[in-house]
């Protein structure tokens, strides 16, 4: 059995991300109240793995995850889940959709469902909570009129569910990380991202010379974010999604041609995309091409081939 960490408390659609990462029958799952609380967990040791949410469709990225990612003691990702992401506005039995002055909720759900709230409840101020579920719970205990929550959170507290299928934009998706200690690398499954967050040099061409090494690679960049350094201002953090295994040849080479150009690369993991879409890799950048010219370089050096 393991001790699972996620971003809580119970209802969270993080909780429902982590029961499809790890195994209900058997895992046990830890909430905690903040995302830092989760990473922080997992680098004590004190749970073996922990999920957060770090991209939504619709708000983009989790600045909590991104920042814990890329500071503090290293934590790598070893899976991914992606979840549909619909609401539901819950509030205590008894309460009409027209009472409603008050709907509380984590940011990333309220923007998700902002134009339908000034259609339908034009009179309510949104609140923003540490989560959807701690929304639920604050509606429960009369700090609130509703919340805008996961499904789930209507099976873990006595609230009525005035609407359900919210969301502004359909098929709204949010992405999560199940994380580890370092030293935990999934093997390849031909279907695999890889995670990293590099700083850049502040000189001209600097982040093109990133992309350029991923390009010359053939290594196709599924998502890029940046974040301040929080050190210099101007400066970034460039958070880079790429497809394919740190074990594969050309990632490797990538990696270490980042490592030569920056002025930090950190390794956030190689893991199993949840679509489970093979990355295509096509000469000359195949595993075989790279040892062939691996073969071929040494014969050079050992003074047996020209
Ligand atoms: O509060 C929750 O239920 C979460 O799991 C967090 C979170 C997020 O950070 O994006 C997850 C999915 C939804 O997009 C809204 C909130």
């Amino acid at each position: 059995m393991a001790r699972i960490g996620y971003f809580g408390p119970q209802g969270t659609f993080t909780e429902q991300a982590v029961r499809r990462l790890a195994d209900p029958e058997s895992d046990e799952f830890v909430p905690f109240g903040t995302i830092p609380a989760v990473v922080a967990a997992v680098r004590a040791g004190e749970v073996e793995r922990g999920c957060v949410p770090v991209e939504n469709s619709v708000e983009g990225a989790v600045p909590a995850t991104m920042d814990a990612l890329a500071l503090g003691e290293p934590v790598v990702a070893v899976a991914e889940h992606v979840l549909q992401v619909q609401f539901t506005l819950l509030a205590r039995p008894g309460t009409g959709l027209d009472e409603i002055r008050t709907v509380a909720s984590h940011p990333h759900a309220l923007a998700q469902v902002r134009e339908w709230l000034e259609t339908n409840l034009p009179k309510a101020t949104a609140i923003a909570t540490g989560s959807t579920a701690a929304a639920a719970k604050e509606v429960l205990a009369g700090a609130f009129d509703a919340a805008v929550s996961a499904p789930v959170a209507a099976l873990h507290y006595p609230l009525t569910e005035l609407v359900t299928g919210l969301g502004d934009v359909k098929d709204a998706k949010t992405r999560f990380l199940l994380l580890a200690k370092p030293g935990n690398v999934p093997a390849p499954t031909g279907a695999d991202r890889t995670s990293l967050v590099a700083v850049t040099p502040n000189e001209v061409g600097a982040l093109s010379d990133v992309l350029h090494e991923l390009a010359l690679r053939k290594i196709n960049l599924t998502r890029l974010e940046a974040r301040p350094t929080r050190e210099l201002f101007g400066t970034y953090r460039f958070y880079l999604d790429v497809e394919g295994h740190v074990a594969e040849q050309r990632i490797g080479d990538a990696l270490a041609a980042l490592h030569r150009r920056c002025i930090e690369v950190r390794f956030l993991g190689s893991y199993p995309r949840t679509d489970k879409e093979p990355t295509v890799v096509g000469s000359p950048t195949t595993d075989a091409d790279f040892e062939a010219a691996g073969e071929w370089l040494a014969a050079i050096r050992r003074g047996e081939s020209a």
